[in-house]
């Protein structure tokens, strides 16, 4: 690989083994990525910025103009290679969590999705200790010994791996040019890049990565322009590297045929993130009049603007010869509770069930002991590995009024107190250091607790912000359940566990985050200014 001279720094701890990922080649060509493509990531988080100024004025999104043509062309992604034809179940989780690592590389789904984005809070540790955990696995020599003395590692027949980066909006405050920190996106996806090229194509596969929070197909083109560059950097062919990008934000759900057109070389489809979708809804629309969501337990997939983006994601991809892979189902486990275990899987299973009615190629899941939920529902009714041909959606239109409807349905006291109380026991984890948790026997990650903090924001401030008892929801009444809320969780962790588990930090930053007039792009960006 090239060599240059850098001014690149680490500035985070160096702990055991951290050097065999922080090497001088490694952050060369992290410094390389970073010189070349940082000013363009800079620009265009601006013109986020701008295009939200457009929708604060009651502007709404609408299919560009300016790339019909692309729409209305004929052409496809460029052929998938083997080990991305099926892809029926994928299991996801944090990467920095050794053992999770290893037991979802061995829950019998498809692929890992080994998440270094929302479901892993960035502390230092956390994003090199992820580095290390892949790279183990990659190589299959990666092992954990639990406090039991219980040995894990992998099987011989374990699932294949991606790896999903930080957003385009994340820095990585450890890692340093010119004492400006990096980009998280191009640090996570670098490292794994850098240390695992090799080794994977020696395995048969190559890097295979997923895109989060994507808002325009503009911001997929420097993607695809960052995995060239590296492509050409480690010598191997245009191509080689695959991407699924998270559909789950609604400026993308506008661009889906131009994103995939700006990746079609290293295209893997499209995947519905449904609960960044959400949140994008709720923040791109926080300040027109006519746009509210009721709780969030009823924005299910079902509502019309949900299942609206489900069916063109799936009809997109479909014509441009591209997996659309379904999303995660939050329900996960019960345990000592059969019935509320048997509820929570009937629920993953009819969503299940609905993606592959639907035509999704794959789908996800929270836990290894819903793999075969999942898997019995694919394994029957898509007998081949992919729905890509048999499900064109043809007959299907998908408006912009669509993917816009506001859902009906009711804002409660009930509501109210569950975002703020989950709101708060998600950040108080993320702090902590653990972005996936279980709370109320449901998964919780960055983008389920961006919603709860969304709703509180705008339930405040708008018009329409009403409980279905007649009760406006005002700073008062979120001051008065929230100080409630408090109190119960003080009680079910003991006055030292309360402590301890950060409460008081994560309430004073959901505070923050509901109660400044000024809406914080991501829950992420005041709280790592606080890991
Ligand atoms: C909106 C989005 O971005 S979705 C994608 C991001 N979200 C995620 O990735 C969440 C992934 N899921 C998880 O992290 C976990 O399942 C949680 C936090 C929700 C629940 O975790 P736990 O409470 O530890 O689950 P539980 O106690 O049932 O674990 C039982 C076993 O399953 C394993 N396990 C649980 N979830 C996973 C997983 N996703 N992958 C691999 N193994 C897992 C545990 O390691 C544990 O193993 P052990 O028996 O060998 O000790
Ligand atoms: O990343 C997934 C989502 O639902 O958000
Ligand atoms: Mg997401």
């Amino acid at each position: 690989m090239a060599t240059q001279t850098t001014g690149i720094k680490v500035t985070g701890p160096m702990r055991p083994e951290y050097d065999t990922i922080l090497t001088q080649e490694a952050l060369r060509f992290i410094d390389r990525l970073e010189r070349t493509f940082g000013q363009r990531r800079i620009e265009l988080l601006n013109k986020r910025n701008a295009r939200q100024k457009d929708f604060d004025r009651g502007e709404r999104p609408d299919f560009l103009e300016e790339t019909r043509k692309i729409r209305e062309g004929n052409w496809q992604i460029a052929p998938l290679p083997k080990d991305l034809l099926d892809r029926r179940v994928e299991i996801t989780g944090p990467a920095s969590d050794r053992k999770m690592v290893i037991n979802a590389l061995n829950s019998g789904a498809k692929f890992f999705m080994a998440d270094l984005e929302d479901a892993m809070s960035p502390s230092w540790d956390n994003v090199i200790q992820a580095q290390i955990n892949l790279r183990d696995a990659i190589r299959k020599t990666i092992s954990f010994v639990n406090e039991k003395g219980k040995r894990y590692q992998l099987k011989d027949n374990c699932s294949g791996l991606m790896a999903r980066p930080r957003g385009w909006h994340m820095i990585e405050k450890n890692v340093r040019i010119n004492e400006v920190p990096v980009s998280g996106s191009l640090l996570d996806f670098g490292l794994f890049f850098f240390h695992n090229v090799r080794q994977l194509i020696e395995n048969g596969t190559a890097p295979y990565y997923y895109l989060p929070k994507l808002e325009s197909h503009l911001e997929a083109r420097l993607w695809n322009d960052v995995f060239a560059y590296s492509e050409q950097y480690a010598g191997i062919p245009n191509g080689t590297i695959k991407a699924t990008v998270l559909l789950e934000t609604i400026p993308a759900a506008f661009e889906m045929d131009e994103i995939l057109y700006e990746l079609r070389d290293h295209s893997a489809g499209l995947n519905c993130g449904r609960w960044d979708y959400i949140f994008s809804y709720i923040k791109k629309f926080r300040n027109q009049k006519d746009i509210i969501l009721p709780d969030r337990s009823e924005v299910t997939m079902t509502v019309p603007f949900m299942r609206a983006y489900a069916l063109l994601a799936i009809k997109t991809c479909h014509r441009r010869k591209a997996p659309a892979i379904g999303g995660m189902a939050a329900q996960i486990p019960v345990k000592g509770n059969d019935k509320l275990n048997e509820e929570a899987f009937a629920k993953v299973e009819a969503d299940k069930q609905r993606e592959a009615n639907d035509g999704h190629d794959g789908t996800w899941v929270a836990h290894p002991g819903l793999v075969p939920v999942a898997l019995k529902i694919f394994d029957r009714d898509m007998p081949e590995p992919n729905q890509i041909e048999k499900k064109s959606l043809e007959d299907i239109r998908i408006t912009a009024e669509q993917l816009l409807a506001v859902p009906v349905g009711h804002i409660t006291e009930s509501g109210v107190r569950e975002n703020i109380s989950v709101g708060i026991q998600y950040i108080a984890s993320w702090l902590r250091g653990n972005g996936a948790a279980p709370i109320n026997h449901l998964m919780e990650d960055a983008a389920t607790a961006e919603i709860s903090r969304a709703q509180m924001w705008q339930w405040i401030r708008h018009p329409k912000g009403v409980l279905e008892d007649g009760r406006k929801v005002t700073v008062e009444l979120y001051k008065q359940i929230r100080a409630e809320e408090m109190q119960k969780l003080k009680q079910q962790f003991g006055e030292t566990g309360f402590v301890s588990g950060k409460f008081e930090e994560a309430a004073g930053l959901f505070d923050e985050l509901t109660l400044s007039d000024d809406f914080a792009d991501f829950l992420t960006l005041p709280g790592y200014a606080r890991l």
